[in-house]
């Protein structure tokens, strides 16, 4: 990321809505937005395939799910956070289990990109199909929207809820229906 160029933008941002970037309290404010942004930007330069080569060969065709995968994103309209929740489940196959912090790790990489829910959603499952080549994927992202909350409508408290299924889960509506009374439960 071209830090450089985002503290100058940052400067311009706060010049444009009438502030003094030479205000002593602002003075650092430049650079720790620029941080800030390279850090929840993050994941434009990591490929989250590269997180699912480590392959456990576990002898388990069942559903392995992750739910309540903490969730912060940029919405790539505003640039204002959504922030939620993920939950993703697969099935194996051919022993093709990936370690757990690995799943978690896509929805970091892809979460900290300008993003909106639905692509998020559709590239969490999109990846975990095309690298760990299960029988299927299903990924459920809840969140609230800021650009919705603080502006525009101004109404706080919707939550929007994405699905992506794809394989066994699509094919199979016991699976599916198995796979979100579990991902609903202990709530
Ligand atoms: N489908 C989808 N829409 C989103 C997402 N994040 C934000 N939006 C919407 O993107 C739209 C952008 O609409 P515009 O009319 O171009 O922008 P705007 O004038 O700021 O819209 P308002 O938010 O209605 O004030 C808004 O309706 C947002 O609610 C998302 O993840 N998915
Ligand atoms: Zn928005």
């Amino acid at each position: 990321m071209n830090k450089q160029k985002l503290i100058k933008a940052v400067k311009m941002i706060l010049e444009a809505v009438g502030e003094d970037p030479k205000r002593q309290d602002l003075l650092e404010t430049p650079e720790r937005v620029a941080d800030m942004y390279a850090e929840i930007l993050s994941g434009l330069s990591a490929d989250p395939k590269k997180e699912l080569e480590v392959v456990l060969d576990q002898k388990h065709e069942e559903i392995v799910l992750l739910k309540d995968i903490p969730l912060y994103s940029i919405c790539e309209h505003h640039l204002l956070p959504f922030i939620g929740r993920a939950h993703v489940a697969y099935i194996p196959k051919g022993g093709r289990v990936t370690g757990l912090s690995k799943i978690a790790r896509v929805v970091e990489i892809l979460s900290r990109r300008p993003q909106v829910q639905e692509r998020l959603t559709t590239q969490i499952a999109t990846v975990i199909m095309e690298t760990l080549k299960p029988l299927g994927v299903m990924v459920v992202i809840e969140a609230e929207h800021l650009c919705m909350s603080m502006r525009g409508i101004k109404k706080p408290g919707i939550t929007t809820v994405t699905s992506a299924v794809r394989g066994v889960f699509k094919e199979n509506e016991k699976t599916r229906s198995e796979t979100l009374a579990l991902m609903k439960g202990g709530r």
